[in-house]
């Protein structure tokens, strides 16, 4: 089994790890040893465990998992030479990367939190000659999409790097509708996450304006309620979100 040398243990570190355990070796690096052990508990298999100070990354498959505010700090504490540094750093360019991190390849990766349930869509630029070992690597933790360029994995972070965050919130925010009209709070949680789960397949079939017209009956609840949505603008404030985790992305 390949090994893959995780730097950083925090959420994203863990949800890429859970995906992963079954098919590769795990070797995580962090400051504290408190959370290693922690990390390792969360994951529930055996993990070689190394503190960061001094850590040799010669030779090895680096996934970097740190913020990326991290990166000067994280850096001057490696020695060696890495094979390849997949980096899941938001708006981390390949040229910053390459500027502190001793590798001979850069692979840029954009996973969501979905792949803690092995359902992760993973934008991926970078190294051509890392492609393929790339999508290999994160088709485990769901499906990938390699992407022609930097631009266009920042884009891509607006849209499914933070989209959980975006459906969760509109995932709460109906149900504390159902509960203003008088539903249960317990109900209209389970009937969300049924909503939510039987949409997810729907969505794969069906363009989204096709779907919501297959919904709408005329003069019905649908149609009485999307209109409400559109008065809320929340067409455009979805455009808006995009364009602004977009322009953050650049600036990060
Ligand atoms: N969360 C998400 O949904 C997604 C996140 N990402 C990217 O993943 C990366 C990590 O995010 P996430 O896992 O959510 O963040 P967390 O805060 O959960 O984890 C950050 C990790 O970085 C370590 N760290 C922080 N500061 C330092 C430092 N000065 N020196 C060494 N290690 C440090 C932390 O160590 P310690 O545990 O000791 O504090 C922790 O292990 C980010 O770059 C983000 O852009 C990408 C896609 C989705
Ligand atoms: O909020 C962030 O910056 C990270 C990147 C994508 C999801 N979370």
């Amino acid at each position: 089994m390949k090994t893959i040398t995780f730097i950083g243990n925090g959420n994203m570190a863990l949800s890429i790890a859970k995906g992963l355990k079954n098919s590769y070796k795990i070797e995580v690096v962090g400051r504290d040893r408190k959370k290693l052990e922690s990390f390792e508990e969360k994951l529930g298999v055996h993990v070689k465990k190394s503190l960061l100070d001094n850590f040799n990354i010669e030779d090895k498959n680096i996934l970097l998992c740190v913020k990326p505010a991290n990166v000067e700090e994280v850096s001057k504490k490696l020695q060696g030479r890495a094979e390849v540094l997949y980096s899941v750093l938001a708006g981390t360019g390949i040229q910053k990367l390459k500027d502190h991190f001793n590798t001979s390849a850069v692979v840029r990766a954009m996973p969501n939190l979905a792949a803690s349930v092995g359902k992760s869509m993973t934008t991926l630029t970078g190294d051509t000659t890392y492609k393929e070992e790339a999508q290999t690597l994160f088709n485990s933790i769901g499906s990938t999409r390699w992407l022609a360029n930097e631009k266009e994995i920042d884009i891509a972070t607006a849209l499914a790097g933070s989209g959980p965050a975006y459906l969760a919130l509109i995932a709460e925010s109906l149900s504390d509708g159902a509960v203003k009209q008088g539903l249960k709070r317990e109900d209209a949680m389970a009937i969300m996450r049924g909503l939510f789960d039987g949409f997810g397949e729907l969505i794969q079939e069906i363009h989204p304006a096709l779907l919501k017209d297959g919904v709408m009956s005329p003069g019905g609840t649908t149609a009485a309620g999307y209109a409400a949505l559109e008065k809320g603008n929340v067409r455009n404030a979805c455009i808006e979100a995009i364009e602004e985790a977009y322009k953050k992305a650049v600036k990060l």
